[in-house]
């Protein structure tokens, strides 16, 4: 691979259209589900289609071994998985490349969460990232500016994650707490207040900020709603609200689809998105997580291409909107975090957050034996 962005680009639309039902809704490369404005015909169509086959793929797992014979054990699945790391070579055995890239240019770190610092497990409070995880984003928040770019509360992730020399995203990029701006700031309408922390001042920024009265009503009607579905779980992410399906029964999933559809049908200024096993119901303003990036690029002051390379690493569909930022930026590594082929504009892969650890750790001995 030669550049950062000679993986494939993907078709942006994949279209489902249910106009037999009066009813038109896609799925963009953003992962954007239009919501109908009016129900019409049979929903539950819909959900054992369109949104169960994006429920189904959206935490896809690994297959099992198959045994073609006693000696061999074939895992099928690797045949694909090596055939998409060809277009997504891992950025750990791909390093040296990377290193190239790097080279007398300011390195910019941004990482995600779930799935990416810390391992996808069923309950969400029990999302911890493991020490050895946090001494490495420590140590590279020493030797690079870090952001954390993620879909859970800012409060939350800040907890979570226990750093306080790195920049917080949370909901997905919809509440910033960053540097106090030197220059221009063109985002300047966003701009909430000011915040002391540890001494430096940091302001924040929430582009969806009018949003959070209706966040916080249709998380306590998305709660009640789904009361009945048992291993149904509602997160309230501050500027989205995310329904968990991740223990609850293949055969009720369509319920969750139909109760999450049905109660936004009477938000139209709130939109669906597909997670790892999780709805996610937020605004419909022109921010996610690639608008959240190129916003701290610029606080930070490290906007220039010429001498900056932002690095993103993330596993989810809402990582995407980066990936695709950095690709259309011409100037930025996408790393997609996976152990299956997706479809991504990340250009370079990790299999799972171990390996994400030992990329952190590989950055920082170059940056320290002043190889980048
Ligand atoms: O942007 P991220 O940091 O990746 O956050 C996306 C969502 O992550 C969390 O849910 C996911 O991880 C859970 C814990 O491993 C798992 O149980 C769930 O199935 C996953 O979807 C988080 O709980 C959500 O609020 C975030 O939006």
């Amino acid at each position: 691979m030669d550049s950062n962005h000679s993986s494939p680009v993907l078709a942006d639309t994949a279209p489902i259209n249910n106009s037999s039902l009066g009813i038109h809704s896609s799925v963009t490369s953003n992962n954007y589900i239009a919501i109908p404005m009016k129900k019409q015909g049979k929903v539950d169509d819909i959900f054992s289609n369109s949104w169960l086959d994006a429920m189904r793929s959206s935490s896809p797992s690994r297959k099992k071994l198959i045994k073609s014979n006693e000696e061999t054990a074939v895992e099928h699945f690797d045949t694909a998985y090596l055939s998409w790391m060809r277009k997504h070579p891992s950025a750990l055995i791909f390093m040296d490349q990377i290193r190239k890239q790097a080279k007398n240019k300011k390195v910019v770190i941004f990482l995600d969460y779930d799935g990416t610092l810390s391992p996808i497990v069923n309950d969400p409070d029990n999302a911890f990232m493991s020490n050895e995880m946090r001494l490495a984003v420590e140590n590279v928040t020493k030797l690079f500016p870090t952001s954390i770019i993620t879909g859970r509360s800012r409060d939350k992730v800040c907890q979570l994650v226990g750093l306080t020399e790195l920049y917080y995203a949370g909901s997905h990029g919809m509440d910033i707490m960053c540097p106090v701006k030197h220059s221009s700031d063109d985002n300047h309408r966003h701009y909430v207040g000011l915040s002391n922390v540890q001494g430096k001042e940091l302001k924040l920024v929430q582009p969806a900020r009018e949003f959070l009265p209706m966040i916080e009503q249709v998380f306590k009607v998305l709660v009640r709603n789904t009361k009945g579905i048992k291993g149904t779980l509602v997160e309230n992410n501050k500027f989205c609200a995310s329904v968990h399906y991740r223990n609850v029964e293949e055969k009720n999933w369509s319920k969750v689809a139909q109760i999450v559809h049905e109660t936004l049908t009477d938000y139209p200024r709130l939109q669906l998105t597909h997670g790892r096993k999780v709805l996610e119901v937020r605004p419909v303003v022109d921010w996610n997580k690639g608008r959240a990036v190129e916003f701290l690029l610029h606080s930070l002051d490290l906007h220039d291409k010429a001498n900056v390379l932002p690095i993103y690493i993330g596993d989810d569909r809402s990582d995407e909107d980066a990936f695709k930022f950095l690709r259309e930026r011409k100037c930025g590594i996408g790393i997609l975090v996976s152990s299956v082929p997706k479809d991504t504009k990340a250009s370079y892969s990790l299999k799972d957050p171990p390996e994400v650890m030992e990329f952190l750790k590989a950055i920082a001995n170059l940056k320290k034996m002043g190889q980048l």
